[in-house]
């Protein structure tokens, strides 16, 4: 089982797939997942997207480092909504961000996180990586490595890593590993190619995994052979 781990979420984690805004039914679905590994332990940090409020490149009349903006900002937000969602749910967690001052979000203070963690708080990453130009597949690399997490979990749309994209392709073949080289080399889209380098000069392994299917993420963090590792 492994103990420290980093998930990645994406935003649609709390709108449903292709949705906007914030859906009850998938906030029930997300607190009983993440209920299902806390209870286990362990120490997570959490990532989460914003392609429920904002994706940069989709706000096409903006200048690219606006619209990035708000995109972080929308991290912010999610992060926010989170917290207050599972602590309704009994589950405690602290907001950290490198970007905004607000009551309710810490300073990102590596040696505070770790208390944070000793305390059996989930802490939810916030604001990306601080920079536009990214996304949060890179912020959630970084964090891992900062947080030196035992795998990167990204919880996505998909069961895994194929040789093309699964969605577009109905041949498409699952990979069960693969290597930083390959994923790089093969341009796979499932993640940014920032986010695979910085994972691969720190040694760290990726899980992919399907978010939507129940029990996905307890599996994953008890190390069951399920979606795509990558490993170094
Ligand atoms: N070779 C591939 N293998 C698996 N998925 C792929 C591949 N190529 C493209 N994809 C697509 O990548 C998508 C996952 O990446 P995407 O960035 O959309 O998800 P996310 O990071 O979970 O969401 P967000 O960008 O909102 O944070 C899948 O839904 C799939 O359609
Ligand atoms: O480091 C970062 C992280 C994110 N952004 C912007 O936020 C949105 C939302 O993140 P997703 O990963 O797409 O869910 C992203 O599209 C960027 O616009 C950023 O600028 N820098």
């Amino acid at each position: 089982m492994y103990k420290r781990v980093l998930l990645k979420l994406s935003g649609e984690a709390l709108s449903g797939e292709g949705g906007k805004g914030f859906s009850e039914k998938m906030l029930t679905y997300l607190v009983n997942e993440i209920q299902k590994i806390h209870s286990l332990n362990i120490k997570l940090g959490i990532v989460i997207g914003a392609g429920n409020i904002f994706r940069g490149k989709e706000l096409k009349d903006f200048r690219i480092q606006m619209a990035d903006q708000l995109g972080m900002l929308g991290t912010v937000i999610n992060s926010l909504y989170l917290k207050n969602v599972f602590e309704k749910n009994g589950i405690k967690s602290i907001v950290v961000s490198p970007i905004v001052n607000l009551p309710s979000v810490m300073p990102l203070k590596y040696d505070f996180i770790e208390q944070y963690f000793e305390a059996g708080y989930i802490v939810l990453f916030g604001g990306g990586t601080s920079n536009p130009l990214f996304t949060t597949d890179t912020a959630a690399a970084l964090r891992a490595v900062e947080m030196n997490a035992d795998i990167l979990v990204k919880a996505t749309k998909v069961d895994g890593i194929y040789d093309k994209d699964p969605k577009l392709f109905e041949d498409a073949k699952k990979y069960d590993i693969i290597t930083y080289e390959q994923a790089i080399k093969e341009q796979i889209k499932v993640m940014d190619t920032e986010a695979f380098s910085i994972c691969e000069k720190n040694n760290l392994s990726i899980l992919i995994i399907n978010f939507f299917k129940e029990g996905n993420l307890l599996k994953a963090v008890e190390g069951e052979n399920i979606g795509t590792k990558v490993n170094y």
